[in-house]
């Protein structure tokens, strides 16, 4: 897997320039915020002072899990398929941000536990009808990993291909927050209450039921020998449309895509991907701060200050794309902006 691909850290030698070129601008020093060091990520990962995007999409990946008919989830697991017939309609929430954000949408089907047959906007790259049940035994096979990782990394060579530069990371699967939590457990090392939150909606009870069917298939995990190694994790816990975003993450960074990371199951994909190639955290912008306690864990242990704090919790890339007319601001001061010379303001007491 390693050996697949290549990321390397975007050249720093135009950092001094761009932070020049920053400084320079009709603003006090820093007084743009956070927008700045978004700034100077884009232009070190162009490797240009001008940044440009073209065809940016967003892509939601789907897929379902076996656990969720344990109860992980406030949500019966058809809720899936149903919500992805919902984006194929465009009456989701992502479907309206992404519009108004004039991304190209795609919904991938990873793995979800439906035929939809043959759709337009829907691409087929469905591993399986659904992961195994984790609390029984491993979501999936190593060769299943493999190929949805494979897969993820192929959707992202494509749009490479068609010009994108920056692509957007969303998802829908009844239970996958409760496979995030694993997942960010093992990789962060925090411990696994501090991991699990109510997803779509649990109350106390069903948060303490997900809870102890978490700490039961860590055991079994640990029991049968499995350690922390993010690829095992992956296949151990992880959902099909999360082990095909780490693929594509990591292909998108290996052309030096610009990635937008939504919420928390996006997230446990960029911890497995930058936990792999800790260089792919260079290519990200954190969008927003999950309302899912365990998205605290990941970001800590990405160094990662989101843009957005709204409390959302809804996944589907709607963070992503909520920010991405931000991250088109902080390209645009760049490229915009007067100088303090050009503009013939001064710069000094
Ligand atoms: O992105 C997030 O931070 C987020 C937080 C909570 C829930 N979700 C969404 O809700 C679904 C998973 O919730 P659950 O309770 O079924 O595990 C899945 O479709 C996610 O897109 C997403
Ligand atoms: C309705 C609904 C929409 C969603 N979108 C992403 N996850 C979701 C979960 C539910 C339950």
């Amino acid at each position: 897997m390693h050996s697949k691909f290549n990321i390397v850290a975007p050249d720093q030698g135009l950092a001094a320039a761009l932070q020049h070129k920053i400084d320079q601008k009709t603003k006090p020093l820093g007084a743009l915020g956070q927008l700045e060091q978004v700034a100077k990520k884009l232009g070190l990962i162009q490797q240009r002072l001008d940044p440009q995007f073209g065809q940016p999409h967003l892509l939601v990946f789907a897929g379902d899990h076996g656990a969720a008919k344990a109860g992980v989830s406030a949500f019966p697991q058809d809720v899936t398929w149903q919500m992805v017939e919902n984006f194929l309609a465009g009456g989701a929430a992502i479907n309206v941000f992404a519009r108004q954000a004039d991304m190209h949408l795609a919904v991938i089907d990873a793995g979800v536990a439906h035929d939809f047959g043959k759709r337009s906007g829907l691409i087929n790259a469905k591993v399986a009808p659904g992961t195994a049940n984790y609390l029984e035994q491993p979501a999936m096979t190593v060769e299943q990993c493999a190929t949805a990782i494979e897969r993820g990394a192929e959707i992202s060579r494509n749009l490479f291909a068609n010009g994108c530069n920056i692509v957007g990371f969303g998802e829908m699967g009844i239970g996958n927050t409760a496979a995030a939590s694993l997942i960010t457990h093992c990789l962060t090392g925090v411990s696994l209450a501090d991991c699990v939150g109510r997803g779509t909606g649990l109350d106390d009870a069903g948060l303490v039921r997900k809870q102890g069917l978490l700490e039961q298939a860590l055991g079994r995990y640990r029991a049968a020998g499995g350690n922390n190694e993010p690829l095992a994790v992956l296949a151990e816990f992880g959902g099909f449309e999360i082990a095909m975003m780490v693929g594509a993450m990591l292909a998108a960074a290996e052309a030096k895509m610009v990635l937008l990371i939504d919420g928390f199951i996006v997230s446990s994909a960029a911890l497995t991907a930058a936990t792999l190639f800790p260089a792919l955290a260079d290519y990200c912008v954190f969008c927003h701060r999950s309302a899912e306690p365990g998205h605290q864990a990941q970001l800590r242990a990405l160094q990662a200050e989101p843009l957005l704090d709204l409390g959302l919790r809804l996944g589907e890339g709607t963070g992503a794309a909520l920010a991405y007319p931000l991250v088109q601001a902080a390209a645009n001061f760049l490229n915009e902006m007067a100088s303090f010379e050009s503009a013939g303001v001064s710069d000094k007491a």
